[in-house]
């Protein structure tokens, strides 16, 4: 199956899951850096629900689901245990809303990959449905490899090449000034937060200068 990623801009819209559970934890996790409203719809749901709840990151609807749930959402999570209720949630999705079935059965919008972030560099991995397990593996193994202070590097490579764009006009020089900025050197100082040697060579590359 050749499923078709995209990186997408939710803040501010309404998405419903349908569900209280172990999956339905998984996948508000997974929206919590956005900023979505979340609502849950479902009779019970877990301690750590409950406690993303008391900090005010998702309304809970206590109930069973009605199709009138999924009024004006724009994503849509069937992640109960009941697969007939997981048809209904899939009945009442309008053709414009995105559903997502945890049980991978009937309409599959979109599945959810695992997500790695680090600042503005986000990781996403699948199998396309092939193995989850392995998909959580890969996530650990890129996680170990990409530490947090990739979230130094990426920071300092979106304001330095925001700088370039805006000072260098010459297209040819902007497209050089702002490879040069992927210079191994140039990594290991903002990873180590050496950010006076950071600058200087963006002001090196600015001038003209051959910067290393
Ligand atoms: C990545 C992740 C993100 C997330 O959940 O948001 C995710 N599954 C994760 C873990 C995981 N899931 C399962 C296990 C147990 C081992 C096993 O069974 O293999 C583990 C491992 C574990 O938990 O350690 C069981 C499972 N999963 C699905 C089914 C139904 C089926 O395959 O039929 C069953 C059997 C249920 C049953 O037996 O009843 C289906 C899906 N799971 C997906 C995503 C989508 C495809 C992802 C891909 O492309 O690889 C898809 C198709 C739909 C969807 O949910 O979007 C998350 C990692 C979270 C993280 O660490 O970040
Ligand atoms: N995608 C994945 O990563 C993954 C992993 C494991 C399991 N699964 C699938 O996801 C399903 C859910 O797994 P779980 O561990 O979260 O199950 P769970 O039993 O912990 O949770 C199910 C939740 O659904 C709620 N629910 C039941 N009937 C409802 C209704 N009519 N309206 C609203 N809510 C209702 C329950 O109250 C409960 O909160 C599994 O049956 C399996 O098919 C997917």
């Amino acid at each position: 199956m050749n499923y078709f990623p995209i990186m997408l801009d939710i803040d501010f819209k309404k998405v419903v899951i349908v569900g209280g559970g172990h999956v339905a934890r998984q996948k508000l996790e997974a929206l919590l850096p956005t900023k979505a409203q979340i609502i849950i719809i479902s009779p019970t749901i877990t301690d750590e629900i409950a406690g993303y709840l008391e900090q005010g990151k998702a309304v809970w609807r206590e109930k069973y689901f009605e199709p009138s749930d999924l009024d004006n959402a724009s994503l849509v999570f069937a992640v109960t245990e009941q697969e007939t209720v997981n048809d209904a949630v899939e009945q009442a999705t309008q053709h414009w809303q995105l559903l997502s079935r945890a049980d991978a059965k009937g309409r599959v919008d979109f599945i959810n990959p695992a997500v790695v972030r680090r600042g503005d560099l986000t990781f996403a991995v699948s199998t396309s449905g092939a193995h989850p397990g392995l998909t959580r593996k890969l996530k650990g193994d890129l996680a170990a490899q990409y530490d947090d202070t990739y979230i130094d590097y990426i920071d300092y490579l979106k304001k330095a090449r925001r700088e370039i764009i805006l000072k260098v006009h010459d297209k040819h020089r902007k497209r050089e000034a702002i490879a040069a900025l992927l210079d191994p050197q140039v990594e290991l100082w903002a990873r180590e937060k050496k950010w006076e040697q950071c600058d200087a060579y963006v002001q090196k590359i600015l001038t003209g200068v051959q910067p290393l």
